[in-house]
């Protein structure tokens, strides 16, 4: 039932855009794909959505190859947009339903749906080319939804909306979601991919460099712990832990906080009883390291535009 992208491979020329990209997004799950300008993103969703044809590699749905037919099934909102700017906004999304095989009624019936839905109803009758960009966006995001897709694949659906307009495309897509479609969307946006996503992928250069839950991907990082110990000498936390390193350090007149990183094999407790020893303790816990700092990590050892095939 899930949407399998597997060992894709795209040249531009002598640009290798893509070298082997596979991930998987499961019916229910809101994929992240995330990644630095020009490292994959817009090109592998083109092949999947069929508009871009792959040198290598599949895309499969159900099991099977994603052909034309099952195409009709997927809801595709493209970085370039491409509403037809002067046709009108409800006019607009009656024909794209009716493209997609709805009976005149139930396209009708969809874009008044979803319009109110996305808090454009009385926009109906106006151009797009009328809209702000942000309203306009909204449109697109209804063109995705008004056949009622089974796949929903979103280029960068976030950028440039007002945070009214980023719950509720939020909502709809968890909504989408927990109605059993996989959900992929890019975004540079990495606290909303984070708060929102089931499983992140992070492509570098033509390469997925990590796929997993948020979590998933912070295992394997070193355990970091923060602690708030006003009366700490400098160099305690160094004393207290060989190995152990001060990643984030914030000192107020009552107070002085620490995120340390520790060295493999050692806990959390030991620089507890350490800070202890040095007076009171206001503050002691383990740190999620934010997307933010995971794909700064996994993207910074090479650039990211592609490179040569
Ligand atoms: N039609 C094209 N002709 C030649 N090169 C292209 C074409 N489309 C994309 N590329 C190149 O392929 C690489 C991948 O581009 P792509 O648009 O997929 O990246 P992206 O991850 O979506 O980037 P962004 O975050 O900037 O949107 C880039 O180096 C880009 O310059």
């Amino acid at each position: 039932m899930a949407l399998e992208i597997d060992g894709l491979t795209k040249s531009y020329g002598t640009l290798r855009a893509l070298d082997g990209v596979s991930f998987t997004v499961r019916p229910g799950e809101i994929f992240g794909f995330v990644g630095s300008n020009g490292a994959g993103k817009t090109t592998t969703m083109r092949i999947t959505l069929g508009v871009l044809d792959a040198d290598a590699g599949q895309v499969r749905w159900r099991g099977a190859p994603l052909d034309l037919s099952a195409r009709r099934h997927v809801g595709y909102m493209p970085e370039e947009r491409g509403l037809y700017p002067s046709m009108k906004v409800g006019e607009q999304l009656v024909y794209l339903a009716r493209l997609h095989g709805m009976s005149a009624s139930a396209a009708t019936q969809a874009m008044e749906r979803w319009t109110a839905r996305l808090g454009i109803a009385e926009r109906r009758a106006d151009e797009v080319q009328k809209l702000s960009l942000g309203n306009q966006q909204r449109v697109q995001l209804c063109a995705a939804l008004v056949h009622e897709p089974q796949i929903l694949v979103l280029d960068e659906p976030f950028s440039g909306l007002d945070p009214v307009a980023v719950d509720v495309m939020s909502t709809v897509l968890r909504e989408r979601a927990d109605a059993g479609v996989p959900v992929i969307f890019s975004s540079h946006q990495l606290e909303l991919v984070e708060r929102l996503c089931d499983r992140v992928g992070i492509i570098r250069a033509g390469q997925m460099v990590a796929v997993g839950t948020v979590d998933e991907l912070r295992t394997g990082g070193a355990p970091r712990w923060r602690v708030d110990a006003p009366a700490a000498p400098p160099g305690w936390v160094e004393t207290a832990v060989p190995g152990a390193r001060i990643v984030r350090r914030l000192q107020t007149p009552d107070s002085l906080v620490v995120d340390v990183e520790l060295p493999e094999g050692r806990d959390g407790q030991e620089i507890l009883q350490a800070a202890i020893a040095t007076g009171p303790v206001r503050e002691f816990g383990p740190v999620r390291t934010p997307l933010t700092e995971l794909f700064r990590h996994v993207v910074s050892t090479t650039t990211s535009e592609a490179r040569s095939a």
